[in-house]
């Protein structure tokens, strides 16, 4: 890998990566390079590999050195880049981890939310402050007694509580309501601007992202069709002038694949074999519809 700009915090470079399940790598042909400040929308279908792509990216999956920098550095190897906060990932799998190790506090148990944040050390009062304010968060309600965004907002606000460099997010503002979320993201908006911090957000909720983003980054079966600043990319860039919504074009996006996907069965099925949707397989994707499975499923729902 080329010696990394100053100005660079996510490096991603001919990335490999197979599930231990499989012998051939799951993500592939993934080259990601977003300047600090940068505010990245990872999208693609269920299953093309984004929670895989950024739980790389957070360092919890081992990759070659030099396939992954943030900051300069390898997040597997270099775990003060996660210890320091400066590399920080919000996800679903997040939501487990943290609710029973984070802190050291069950965010499930009989505890209030006050008791919870304040229970974080060496965090900036103002920051925390205008964290629980952002997310309406009310101190003294037990945590056991919350509805799921409520408790989601609590888990949020722990999360951003320390100021990160580069922060991963993974489809964390499902559970907020729509003022909530868009609230979120001028904040996030504001941190890049203001402090240079750099965001990767997989999300399938488009809401609000016009204008927002300055990157963009398209996966299909593990590996990144389209990506790079959203002024080089011509359907993203009508997006940003208001031509079209953010919406449709990943709509156009995503059929269009399905519909690839679905003759390149259609090819082997007439030729008489199967194939799983990243076409080197044969796999049965559940989150997938019907017609993707192979031919002996097929039946059933006819
Ligand atoms: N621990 C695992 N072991 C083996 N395969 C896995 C594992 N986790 C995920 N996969 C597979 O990797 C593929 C990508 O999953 P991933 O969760 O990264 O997709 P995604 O794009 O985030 O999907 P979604 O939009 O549904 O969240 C899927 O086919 C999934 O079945």
């Amino acid at each position: 890998m080329e010696v990394q700009s100053i100005n660079q915090a996510v490096a991603i470079a001919g990335v490999q990566f197979a599930y231990p399940s499989s012998s051939t790598p799951f993500i592939k042909d993934c080259d990601i390079d977003l300047p600090r400040g940068s505010r990245c929308l990872l999208i693609g279908a269920n299953g093309a590999g984004k929670t895989t792509l950024l739980q790389i990216v957070a360092g919890k999956y081992m990759v070659g050195q030099d396939m992954v920098r943030i900051l300069g550095r390898p997040p597997f190897h270099d775990t003060a880049l996660t210890c320091s906060g400066q590399l920080s990932y919000l996800g679903t799998s997040w939501r487990k981890d943290v609710a029973f190790a984070g802190y050291g506090v069950p965010l499930q148990g009989d505890i209030s939310a006050g008791k919870m944040i304040f229970g974080v050390e060496g965090v900036d009062p103002v920051r925390r402050a205008r964290l629980i304010t952002l997310l309406d968060i009310d101190l003294y309600q037990r945590v056991n007694t919350m509805s799921d965004g409520q408790r989601r907002r609590v888990q949020i606000c722990m999360g951003l509580l320390k100021p990160y460099d580069v922060l991963l997010l993974d489809e964390i503002t499902v559970d907020l309501d729509v003022v909530g979320r868009l609230q979120l993201l001028d904040f996030f908006r504001a941190e890049c601007e203001e402090r240079g911090a750099t965001i990767l957000y997989a999300t399938h909720i488009f809401d609000g992202l016009e204008g927002w983003i300055t990157h963009l980054a398209y996966m299909e079966d593990g590996k990144l069709v389209k990506s790079g600043p959203v002024t080089e990319l011509a359907e993203v860039a009508a997006v940003q002038q208001g031509q079209c919504k953010l919406l449709h074009v990943v709509e156009r996006w995503l059929e269009a694949e399905c519909q690839s996907r679905h003759a390149r069965q259609a090819a082997l099925k007439a030729a008489g074999g199967e194939q799983g949707s990243n076409g080197s397989e044969t796999t049965i994707k559940p989150n997938r519809t019907p017609v993707s499975m192979p031919s002996k499923h097929l039946a059933f729902f006819r």
